[in-house]
């Protein structure tokens, strides 16, 4: 069984302007394994956004199912950490309090928070730093908080929603390297949203490519390449000109006369 499920998945969402609903995503599919590391590709307005609010329990499709272990998701839980394009600390909190945010709702006392936290400012690079606030760090160093915040959950799946998209390209690709570490200490799962052909093809074990209105899912990629990731390589180069043939309108549109 795959870890995550989405199934014939349908998002309509109400346009009263236009009088008629708009298809965010229409018949979608994908099947996510234990310890992949998916990238949602596609361009501004595709569905990406809707595809994992729905995995992360904040939306639901109109028609379809998603199912994270087994289980449909109905609303968010541990098992699912997010991590957004904004960090979205509190800026009133040191960057360990932040860390271990989570902990303080559940009644956790003080040195039990500290020394979980701990942990994931280690992991992510920010040893040092434990007590600093939001507005003392970079960007990146923000980022590295807010992820450090949903690995401490120890959730089966995490969540991002282009975490990087705000940051310089120095500091995207130090993340990126940053990240790829992560995933494979905490042997997690992520699915990665992005825009960014670079970005899905430095990170994915696998990349859906997705198309606009309706969202659908042109092609599951699987990523076979060796890491570090060399974005020089003529492999790399073969798929970004595979994942742009796919998304050109003109082949959705030839792909839609062949079907
Ligand atoms: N709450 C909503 N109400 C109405 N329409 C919505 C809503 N949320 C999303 N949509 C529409 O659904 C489509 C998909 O939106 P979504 O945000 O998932 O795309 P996206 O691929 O993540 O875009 P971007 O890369 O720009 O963030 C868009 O046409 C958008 O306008």
């Amino acid at each position: 069984m795959a870890l995550i499920e989405i199934e014939r998945v349908c998002r309509l969402f109400e346009d009263p302007k236009r009088g008629k609903p708009v298809i965010a995503l229409d018949n979608v599919n994908v099947r996510v394994e234990r310890n992949e590391f998916l990238c949602l590709l596609g361009p501004s307005g595709c569905g990406k956004s809707t595809l994992l609010n729905m995995i992360a329990g904040f939306d639901h499709p109109s028609s379809g199912t998603v199912k994270v272990g087994g289980h449909v998701v109905s609303e968010p839980g541990a098992d699912r950490g997010v991590v957004f394009q904004q960090a979205n600390l509190m800026p009133w909190l040191p960057v360990w309090e932040n860390v271990a945010f989570h902990l303080k709702m559940t009644g956790a006392p003080k040195a039990e928070r500290r020394e979980r936290a701990q942990k994931f400012i280690d992991m992510v690079g920010l040893r040092g730093f434990e007590n600093h606030y939001p507005s003392e760090l970079s960007g990146g160093m923000n980022q590295r908080v807010g992820i450090a915040r949903a690995l401490l959950m120890n959730p089966e799946v995490i969540l991002m929603d282009e975490p990087f998209g705000a940051l310089d390209e120095q500091t995207k690709m130090d993340m990126h390297a940053e990240l790829v570490r992560i995933w494979r200490e905490s042997q997690s799962t992520i699915v990665f949203v992005t825009h960014s052909i670079e970005e899905a093809l430095a990170l994915g074990t696998h990349v859906a490519v997705m198309s606009a209105r309706p969202g659908r899912i042109r092609e599951l990629l699987p990523i076979d390449l060796d890491r570090p990731r060399d974005t020089t390589s003529a492999q790399f180069n073969d798929y970004k000109r595979h994942i742009l043939h796919l998304l050109r309108p003109e082949s959705e549109h030839r792909l839609e006369q062949a079907a």
